[in-house]
């Protein structure tokens, strides 16, 4: 995208990934210079004091739902992108299960184009595999990959690519132009239509239809083997269990082509939040046990997990507040992405904040195929970061979000690692934890 010149950014003091600490001068929307601390003139930059905070490349979401075209009641591109900038990120995949979906390459550019003209952070396009989500017939996978947007994600995530017939040609297809399918995995007859949650004893006791974990599983199975089959790429949309976990496992000692993500809230959310009936804590695939937390956990930070995606899923009040069999699925995210992180997986000791930039940056990027984004902060890489205070600690609280959605199921919890400020090819976009108006930069 041109950009007019900005003014240079020094970014003086950084803890690079948490290991060494040097002065980051950028100018032209690159990494201009990498210096010891303290040694790079300001000269005519803006300066940012980065003592005490570690600095990321810029966070990639592989799973966004911006909402725009549709439901612009729940969010829009604009107030989207503003939740993504807060949270630290500087590109994100936007999910295709939009009115009317992204199923074309009109609509992929539509979404494209709203982005840029939000300018916040790089809003990339996730195409639909089936026209409507219908699971039927492909979309129109080569034309979206042909756009000006450049399609490289598709996925029906909401829905399954329950059909194997459908999936398989999906995956031959994109595999000529090096694209990958995103699946959300969830076998509908075994799910059944009205689950609402995990199925156990706790959904037993409240009276709700649970879908088991087994279907997910079945899912991601037969979709490992299709990727064998046609040697193409599949990637796992929010894993939630442990089963998940060792059909991956598996598949990555054959060498098949299979990456996956999970959320922050499978991370730490847990399905005993139900008892309390709120439909905030409703969400696909649902909570899940203790165990499966734990495996999920253990599997991202040995690497049988790759990225870490949002999921981030706004809704309006008038589609939450209801009782919880009839309320959306869907929890938002953004925000506090970073900070859910650090507080289940670094301050337990359990990663780097190395590990961190891999999952929720240059691991993402490379599955999305954004050349721009995910890269090691040396000299001549894009100037997209992300400044954080990895020892500052805050309550969190639905009303200060900026997204336009309020069914955070983070509200009144405390976490560690606040986001400080975001770098977009050396823009700032956010500065001391407040967002730049792009007007003003
Ligand atoms: N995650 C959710 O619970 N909801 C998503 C769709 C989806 O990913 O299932 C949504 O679009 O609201």
């Amino acid at each position: 995208m041109p950009e007019t010149a900005t003014r240079p950014v020094l970014v003086r003091g950084a803890s690079l990934l948490g290991e060494r600490t040097a002065d980051l001068l950028l100018r032209d929307g690159v990494v201009a210079e990498v210096g010891e601390r303290r040694s790079l003139a300001p000269g005519d930059a803006q300066v940012i004091d980065a003592d005490g905070l570690v600095a990321l490349p810029g966070l990639v979401d592989l799973h966004t739902h911006l909402r725009e075209p549709g439901r612009e009641d729940a969010e829009t591109v604009l107030t989207g992108s503003r939740a993504a900038a807060a949270g630290g990120f500087t590109a994100v995949l936007a999910m295709a299960n939009t009115s009317p979906v992204t199923d074309t390459a009109e609509a992929a550019e539509r979404v494209l184009d709203l982005g840029r003209a939000a300018g916040l952070v790089d809003v990339q396009p996730v195409g639909a595999v089936t026209h409507g989500l219908a699971g039927e017939e492909l979309a129109e996978l080569g034309l979206m990959a042909r756009s000006r947007a450049r399609v490289r994600v598709f996925s029906d995530d909401g829905r399954c690519v329950a059909n194997a017939r459908v999936m398989r040609r999906a995956l031959e297809y994109v595999k000529a132009f090096g694209g990958v399918v995103s699946q959300h995995a969830q076998d509908p007859d075994l799910a059944g239509p009205a689950s609402c949650c995990h199925e156990g004893e706790l959904s037993g006791r409240l009276g709700l239809p649970g879908w088991p974990g087994v279907a997910e599983e079945v899912i991601v199975a037969r979709d490992v083997m299709l990727a064998r089959h046609t040697g193409s790429r599949v990637h796992v949309a929010h894993v939630s269990t442990a089963g998940t976990v060792e059909v991956l496992r598996w598949a990555k000692a054959q060498g098949i082509a299979v990456t996956a993500e999970v959320t922050p809230h499978h991370l730490l959310l847990t399905t005993d939040l139900l008892s309390g009936y709120d439909p905030t804590f409703k969400v696909n695939p649902p909570l899940r046990p203790d165990e499966d937390v734990e495996a999920l956990r253990a599997a991202l930070a040995d690497g049988t997990i790759d990225a870490v995606a949002t999921d981030h899923a706004p809704h309006a009040r008038h589609d939450k507040e209801h009782a919880f069999v009839d309320a959306a699925f869907g929890m938002v995210g953004l925000e506090t992405a970073l900070p859910v992180v650090a507080t289940t997986m670094v301050e337990t000791g359990r990663m780097t904040w190395a590990d961190v930039a891999r999952v929720l940056s240059t691991t993402p990027a490379a599955i999305a195929g954004l050349p721009g984004h995910g890269a090691e902060l040396v000299a001549g890489a894009p100037a997209n970061l992300t400044l954080v205070d990895p020892t500052a600690t805050r309550v969190v609280d639905r009303d200060a979000s900026v997204s336009r959605s309020r069914n955070n199921p983070w509200h009144g919890r405390r976490l560690t690692g606040e986001v400080r400020a975001t770098v977009l090819r050396g823009r700032p976009t956010l500065l001391d934890g407040e967002l730049v108006d792009p007007a003003a930069r």
